[in-house]
């Protein structure tokens, strides 16, 4: 199948290039064709009034936690998991997430998101619905090693890699994903670091979410998580950190010198009052760092257009410096910085060879006008209902706001359903 996207601005190289054309043939862009022929296409999208963007990238999920969205708010994070949560999750079964993945996955599609990293229970579940929707993720089995699951957390994380590494037309891949310092002990993160070695898998943790876990974690072992964490060898296997939001100068040196890539969850540590990660000062020291989302019930939407403009925020009035987080940076954590969090080489730019993962995004809306500076515009006044068009690995998945493969309505009706079921248990 070869398409076309034509007459497009697109983001390349940090600046927006007028009245270009895109070549896509497969899952793969081909090329920016000057005066291409229309004959020589299957299909020919307009994106006249557009801009293309390489595919949103939300690093960091809990997606089938929308069954909680709205359920339990107004919590400090260790309350909100412990009382709430863990004995909800608890009776979560394979219906409730499939159900429930679909719904998010479906509205990160709609927002723009072409990839995401989740760390969940009943991951095939979650796994066949991203292969039915045409997203692409990197998957792990969320595993806590404290508590009756331990086990089941390690061989199901196994089991995973083995059954979906690689699969869906290569859109999903498998990490391991021990939940935190504070749920996994030493022996076990041992455990897991044998296992993502022997497997060659990467891995997926919360690191230093809150002050109090960073406490505790010294007071135990005479280190920060950080510290602990490259003892032990997980920063080896190369790592994705969701939050990273209590990190000093010698943490993030480490995380420099390791390569960790960091999933930045702006609107969840607003709202679990987690605090305001260091992001300038990571980006500063040449750390990688992402957008993510969070779950649904600490955020408590699946926004990633959202979670650019708190980033581009946030840290301005943190740091009293408004020359941090700039436009084009903000634009390269939602899509380059993103990818490559999760660890893709051949997504997240808009260039020959790479994927064909394309956000476009309409500039007609109001707040598009007038049109001094098309970055500014789309990292200080987009948001995410602009989104158009979204294509992953090739296939349109949303064309002019409406969903090509995904049953809307039925997807709806199956959360609340699965949702009632749930909560008749509780
Ligand atoms: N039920 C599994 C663990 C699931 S892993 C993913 C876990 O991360 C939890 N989670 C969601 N958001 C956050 C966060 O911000 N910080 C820490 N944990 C979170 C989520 O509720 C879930 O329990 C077991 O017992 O082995
Ligand atoms: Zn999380």
């Amino acid at each position: 199948m070869k398409k076309l996207i034509q007459h497009v601005a697109l983001y390349q190289d940090h600046r927006v290039l007028e009245g270009q054309n895109i070549a896509i043939d497969g899952s793969r862009i081909t090329g920016f064709p000057e005066a291409p022929k229309d004959s020589e296409y299957d299909e020919v999208i307009d994106g006249k009034g557009m801009l293309a963007l390489p595919g949103f990238v939300n690093t960091h999920n809990h997606v089938a936690m929308t069954v909680f969205r709205s359920y339990a708010d107004d919590m400090q994070l260790m309350d909100w998991l412990e009382k709430k949560i863990w004995p909800a999750e608890a009776k979560l079964t394979d219906d409730v997430i499939y159900a429930q993945s679909m719904l998010g996955i479906a509205e990160m599609i709609r927002c723009g998101t072409t990839a995401y990293a989740d760390m969940y229970d009943h991951m095939d579940q979650e796994a066949r619905a991203v292969e039915e929707s045409g997203i692409r993720a990197c998957l792990c089995r969320g595993s806590i090693g404290i508590g009756p699951n331990a086990q089941a957390g390690l061989d199901e994380n196994r089991q995973l890699f083995l059954d979906w590494h690689g699969k869906a037309d290569g859109r999903i891949t498998v990490m391991m994903g021990p939940h935190a310092p504070y749920t996994c002990p030493p022996d076990y993160l041992h455990k897991f670091v044998d296992q993502a070695r022997e497997l060659g898998a990467e891995i997926h943790i919360h690191l230093s979410e809150t002050k109090g876990e960073v406490e505790n974690i010294k007071q135990q072992y005479g280190k920060s998580p950080i510290a602990l964490m490259d003892e032990i060898g997980v920063l080896d296997c190369g790592c994705l950190a969701a939050h990273c939001v209590w990190v000093d100068d010698d943490d993030m040196d480490i995380m420099a010198e390791k390569h960790v890539r960091v999933a930045h969850n702006p609107g969840s540590n607003l709202k679990l009052a987690s605090g305001v990660a260091p992001v300038p000062k990571m980006l500063a020291k040449g750390i990688t760092v992402g957008l993510g989302t969070d779950g649904a019930s600490s955020n408590n939407n699946l926004d990633i257009v959202e979670e650019m403009r708190l980033a581009t925020l946030i840290h301005k009035a943190h740091t009293l410096d408004p020359l941090v987080i700039p436009a084009e940076t903000a634009l390269n954590m939602l899509t380059e910085g993103g990818a490559k969090c999760l660890g893709y080489t051949d997504v997240g730019k808009l260039e020959t060879g790479y994927k064909a993962d394309i956000t476009l995004v309409d500039r007609e809306g109001l707040h598009w006008y007038p049109k001094n500076d098309t970055l500014s515009l789309m990292a200080y006044s987009a948001n995410s209902m602009d989104v158009d068009t979204v294509l992953v690995n090739g296939e349109v998945l949303l064309r002019h706001k409406e969903f090509t493969k995904l049953d809307i309505e039925k997807i709806k009706a199956e959360a609340e359903r699965t949702r009632k079921k749930l909560f008749a248990q509780i």
